[in-house]
C-alpha cells in the first residue's frame, strides 16, 4: 500500500506556463474531457497513472539539481557526474487521480551517451536542458532533442526546452541567450523555461506544469483510443500499477 500523496504535490487546476513564450501554450484550463473523466472516476479504483519523462542535455549542465531541488528541496554545488541514467519517481494527485512522473535522469557526458539512450524509447516527455551562462550548450540541445526523438513518436512526446543556473546570468546576458532559446523552442514546438536549481526560481512551478501536461495527454490519449463514451471508464483504462512501470536496467553492448 502506497502511503498518501503529499498535500504539496496536488494539483487541481492547470499551472499558467511561466515561460516568456507562453503565449505559445496559453490554455484556460485542463481539456474538458479530461476534467469530466476526472470527475466521475472513483479513486479507489485507480492504482497509478504515469508518464515517462526524460532529462537530457550536456554535461554539467545541471540536469541531476534540477530533479534533486524538486524532489528533495536541495541543492548540491558539488558536481557527481550520473553514470549511464539515474531514476526518481514522483508522486503527484491531479484532479483528485494519483498521477507519477518517472524521471529518467541521464548522463551527459560522451561515453555514457550509448547507454543513457537506450533508456529514450516510450517517453512521454523530453526535458533538453541546457546552461544559461553557456551557449553551446544550447547549440548542443538540437542534437540532444533530435537524438531522443529517434527512439520516440513526434506526434505524441510534448517537449520542454530549460535553460538552468539563471542565477549566474546578469539580466543582460539572459536576454541574449533566452533571444536564442525562444527562438529554438518555438522552431521544435517545446516549452520554453528558465530556472535554478541554486535558488529554486522556476523549479517547482516547471515539475508542476510537466505532471499536469503529461496527465492530461495520457487521459486525452485513453479517451482517443478508447472512443469511449463512457468517460468514467477512461481513468480505470489507464491505470497501471507501479510494478508495470519498474524500470529494468537493460544492459547493452553498444559502448
Ligand atoms: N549556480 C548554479 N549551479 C548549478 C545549478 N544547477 C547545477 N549547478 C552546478 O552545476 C554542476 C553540474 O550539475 P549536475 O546537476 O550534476 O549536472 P548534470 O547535467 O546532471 O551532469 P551530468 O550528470 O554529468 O550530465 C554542479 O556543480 C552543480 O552544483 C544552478 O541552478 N545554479
Amino acid at each position: 500500500m502506497l502511503p498518501p500523496v503529499k498535500k504539496d504535490r496536488v494539483i487541481t487546476q492547470l499551472p499558467t506556463s511561466f515561460s516568456p513564450n507562453a503565449a505559445l501554450h496559453a490554455k484556460d484550463g485542463f481539456h474538458p474531457q479530461v476534467k469530466a473523466a476526472c470527475q466521475v472516476q472513483k479513486t479507489d479504483t485507480v492504482s497509478f497513472n504515469i508518464a515517462k519523462v526524460i532529462v537530457v542535455g550536456d554535461v554539467a549542465v545541471g540536469k541531476t539539481c534540477l530533479i534533486s531541488r524538486f524532489r528533495k528541496g536541495a541543492f548540491d554545488k558539488n558536481y557527481k557526474a550520473t553514470i549511464g541514467v539515474d531514476f526518481e519517481m514522483e508522486r503527484f494527485e491531479v484532479l483528485g487521480v494519483p498521477f507519477s512522473l518517472q524521471l529518467w535522469d541521464t548522463a551527459g557526458q560522451e561515453r555514457f551517451k550509448c547507454i543513457a539512450s537506450t533508456y529514450y524509447r516510450g517517453a512521454q516527455a523530453i526535458i533538453v536542458v541546457f546552461d544559461l551562462s553557456s551557449e553551446s550548450s544550447l547549440t548542443h540541445a538540437r542534437q540532444w532533442l533530435e537524438d531522443a526523438m529517434k527512439e520516440n513518436d513526434p506526434s505524441s512526446v510534448l517537449l520542454f526546452l530549460v535553460g538552468t543556473k539563471k542565477d549566474l546570468s546578469s539580466p543582460d546576458q539572459l536576454v541574449q541567450i533566452e533571444e536564442e532559446a525562444i527562438r529554438l523552442s518555438e522552431e521544435i514546438k517545446a516549452e520554453y523555461w528558465a530556472v535554478s536549481a541554486k535558488s529554486g526560481d522556476g523549479v517547482g512551478d516547471f515539475f508542476f506544469r510537466v505532471a499536469s501536461l503529461t496527465f492530461e495527454a495520457n487521459v486525452l490519449s485513453e479517451i482517443e483510443k478508447s472512443g469511449s463514451r463512457h468517460v468514467g471508464d477512461i481513468i480505470r483504462l489507464t491505470d497501471r500499477t507501479e510494478a508495470d512501470h519498474k524500470p529494468s536496467k537493460r544492459k547493452s553492448n553498444c559502448c
